[in-house]
């Protein structure tokens, strides 16, 4: 069957910097495939290239066969990639409900009026943050603008769901929700990339993962096993401060 998503010797330099090294990886229908790996190792550049906010250097990236790579981004998000980023990115002047409606209107199956507000209730049931779709968005605890902006990107219904770290700053309590969350999109059925460094998530959710260091990916496999690799291992622990110092 054709992975949904491939990255055939996917490359971006930076000036003489190799940020991402001749990257090959697929994602099936309905799998969520953990990209990890140390600080500075290339998986939200690689990100950046799928999603089409940055150009690869080379290489070929294609969504069901057709080649996406060199397309604008928003052309690439109208064909079915849709991501959250790092630091959250909202309409603050706006409500919850607005938008999230921005993700139905110009997302991978364009809504308008009441259908895309439909869309965007539902959308903001499947978060838990339907009670607050009239609340201005600049009213919400943390974790709430990450609903939001989950809620967005799925208001466009896409066809790969690329996540930069959307764990990332929760308190435990919160971190149990957002893996519950992360937890509900993968029994749907939906096609995730998940670039996160909470490993116990990376654990409970992902079925393979790909390893990136320096750029290139150095494992691919299982998610137990990739994680007992003595190599991802050592690619980890050789960024880390050194427990004795
Ligand atoms: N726009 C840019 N211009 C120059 N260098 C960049 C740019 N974006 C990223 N880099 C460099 O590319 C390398 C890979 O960065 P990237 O952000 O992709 O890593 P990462 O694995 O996502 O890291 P983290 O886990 O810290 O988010 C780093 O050395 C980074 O400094």
């Amino acid at each position: 069957m054709t992975p949904v998503l491939s990255l055939r010797g996917a490359t971006k330099r930076f000036g003489g910097l190799v940020a991402v090294n001749e990257l090959d990886f697929d994602v099936a229908e309905h799998e969520v495939l953990g990209l990890i790996g140390p600080n500075g190792s290339g998986k939200s550049t690689t990100l950046n290239l799928i999603s089409g906010a940055l150009p690869p250097t080379a290489g070929t990236i294609s969504l069901r066969g057709s080649v996406i790579s060199g397309l604008p981004a928003q052309d690439i998000a109208r064909r079915g990639v849709a991501r959250t980023f790092q630091l959250v990115r909202l309409l603050p002047s706006m409500t919850v409900l607005e938008n999230v409606m921005a993700g139905a209107v110009f997302g991978h199956r364009r809504r308008w009026g009441h259908d895309a507000e439909a869309q965007a209730m539902r959308v903001l049931d499947l978060v838990g943050l339907s009670r607050r779709a009239q609340a201005p968005v600049g009213s919400l605890t943390y974790i709430d603008t990450k609903r939001v902006e989950l809620a967005r990107t799925l208001a466009g219904e896409p066809k790969v769901l690329l996540l930069d770290e959307w764990l990332a700053g929760l308190n435990p309590t919160e971190l149990e929700e957002g893996i519950a969350l992360i937890r509900r999109l993968r029994d749907e059925g939906r096609t995730i990339i998940l670039v996160e460094h909470v490993m116990d998530a990376i654990r409970s959710l992902c079925d393979r993962c790909v390893v990136m260091s320096s750029g290139s990916k150095i494992a691919e496999g299982e998610t137990e096993e990739v994680l007992n690799d003595p190599g991802v291992i050592e690619a980890y622990l050789g960024v880390e401060e050194p427990a004795h110092a």
